[in-house]
């Protein structure tokens, strides 16, 4: 039988996302979560493979800005809600599409793509490299304690409603003013709010519904946490878990404050937080990392759909002047060599004739493009390789930055 694939029509949604569902296993989102994702679905950014009359796979992607290294927001396609059909798997579906969203994206001028993967393996080969890590962490909050900076007193907490509407939009406000100093956030969408409380009960695990701890200091919210707690008993007593969904903060006096207060909830004997920046402030503030059992994963996989674009729109954290032999099979108009020149404060990138001085695939280059992964680690692995002697100790240097990249949740 035939197959058309073709950009989604707003009223084909519930049988295209139901076709997504079955990609990943069969069960329904609550609809609460549905409507969420129907709202946020972009039809004319959104594509489905159909075949008599029936979707067998589905991709989109939203119309990102992602902070990138200088704080400079870079468009870039959130590519998202992939899924082949069971029957249909193995065909090269997933390729089709992905070479139709690739295309799309370098039409629509976005310089970046990036994706969240439900499994490692499966983007790299479309030129996406994992970008940013994260941290899972369950604290024993019976034996950890935690030092205070100072102001942490100056700091006031109150519990408030997580969906109400005046502290969703404080909880906010605190957020944006953080995008630009961490490569990796993602600028939030009208509408994407609503993720940070999404609450269906019945994803709770028995824990209970969401709250949310607002940090304040003269009058003024500073910071904010969102929790669960799953109440429990054993035979040494309570042993309740607490469940950190998100926590941001503009100064080290709220940030303390609110781990503190996690930390020190009664009946609970455990914090367990998800997807943690890897340079997360707690991990210097607690007395024993080894009862927090970090655990590292990968996050956000970073591809450059134009190099020479995405390239110059970062900063560097030293002066770079080096030429990059770029491989790129899937998006050939990348291949070749580009000179990239820049400091601090911006940056240029050119084609050249000059001879390489490193060549490396896409890849490797989406990789590092954020500033968490060290070139020379990436030549080390034998996937970076140095032609001129000392240019990849300086552009590893160049490459990196001072804070590491995040990306804060999901999509
Ligand atoms: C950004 C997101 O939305 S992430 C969500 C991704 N979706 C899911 O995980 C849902 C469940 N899985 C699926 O729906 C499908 O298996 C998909 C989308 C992962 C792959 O779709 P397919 O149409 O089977 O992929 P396609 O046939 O184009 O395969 C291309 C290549 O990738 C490989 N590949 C595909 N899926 C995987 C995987 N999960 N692990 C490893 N390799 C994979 C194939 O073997 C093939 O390799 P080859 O070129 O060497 O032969």
């Amino acid at each position: 039988m035939t197959t058309e694939t073709r950009i989604l029509r707003a009223e084909e949604w519930d049988h295209w996302y139901g076709r997504l569902e079955l990609a990943f296993g069969g069960v329904a989102d609550s609809d609460e979560e549905r409507e969420l994702w129907r709202g946020l679905t972009v039809p004319e950014r959104s594509i489905g493979v159909w075949e008599g009359g029936s979707c067998v796979a589905t991709s989109g992607s939203f119309a990102f800005r992602v902070s990138v290294p200088g704080g400079a927001l870079v468009p870039a396609a959130g590519v998202t809600m992939v899924g082949v059909a069971p029957t249909h798997r193995r065909r090269g579906l997933l390729t089709g599409m992905m070479r139709r969203q690739l295309d799309d994206v370098r039409a629509w001028g976005e310089p970046l793509a990036v994706l969240c993967a439900s499994e490692p393996a499966i983007y790299g080969r479309f030129g996406y490299g994992v970008a940013t890590r994260h941290v899972n962490a369950e604290i024993d909050t019976a034996r950890v304690r935690l030092a205070l900076p100072e102001g942490t007193e100056e700091v006031s907490l109150r519990l408030v409603e997580p969906g109400d509407a005046q502290a969703l939009a404080a909880c906010e406000a605190v957020y944006a003013r953080l995008v630009p100093g961490r490569p990796g956030m993602i600028e939030r969408l009208p509408g994407w709010d609503r993720l940070g409380v999404l609450d269906p009960p019945g994803d709770r695990e028995g824990a209970s519904p969401l709250m949310c701890v607002l940090a304040e200091r003269d009058g003024e919210v500073v910071g904010y946490a969102r929790y669960a707690v799953r109440p429990g008993w054993d035979e040494a007593g309570p042993a309740g878990v607490a469940r950190l969904r998100d926590l941001e903060a503009l100064d080290p006096a709220a940030y303390a404050a609110l781990w503190r207060y996690l930390l020190g909830l009664d009946l609970v004997s455990g914090l367990h937080s998800r997807g943690r920046p890897v340079d997360d402030a707690w991990q210097h503030l607690v007395s024993d990392t080894r009862r927090c059992q970090p655990r590292l994963r990968d996050g956000l996989y970073v591809r450059l759909v134009e190099v020479g674009e995405a390239l110059a729109a970062r900063a560097y954290q030293a002066p770079v002047d080096v030429v990059l032999e770029v491989e790129d099979a899937f998006c050939p108009w990348n291949a070749g060599r580009w000179r990239l020149t820049g400091d601090t404060k911006g940056a240029q990138c050119e084609r050249t004739t000059d001879p390489a001085d490193l060549a490396l695939s896409v890849r490797e280059l989406g990789s590092v493009y954020l500033g968490g992964v060290p070139l020379a680690g990436l030549a080390a692995a034998g996937l970076v390789r140095e032609e001129r002697q000392g240019a990849l100790a300086e552009a590893s240097v160049a490459f990196g930055w001072p804070v590491a990249p995040w990306l804060p949740h999901g999509f």
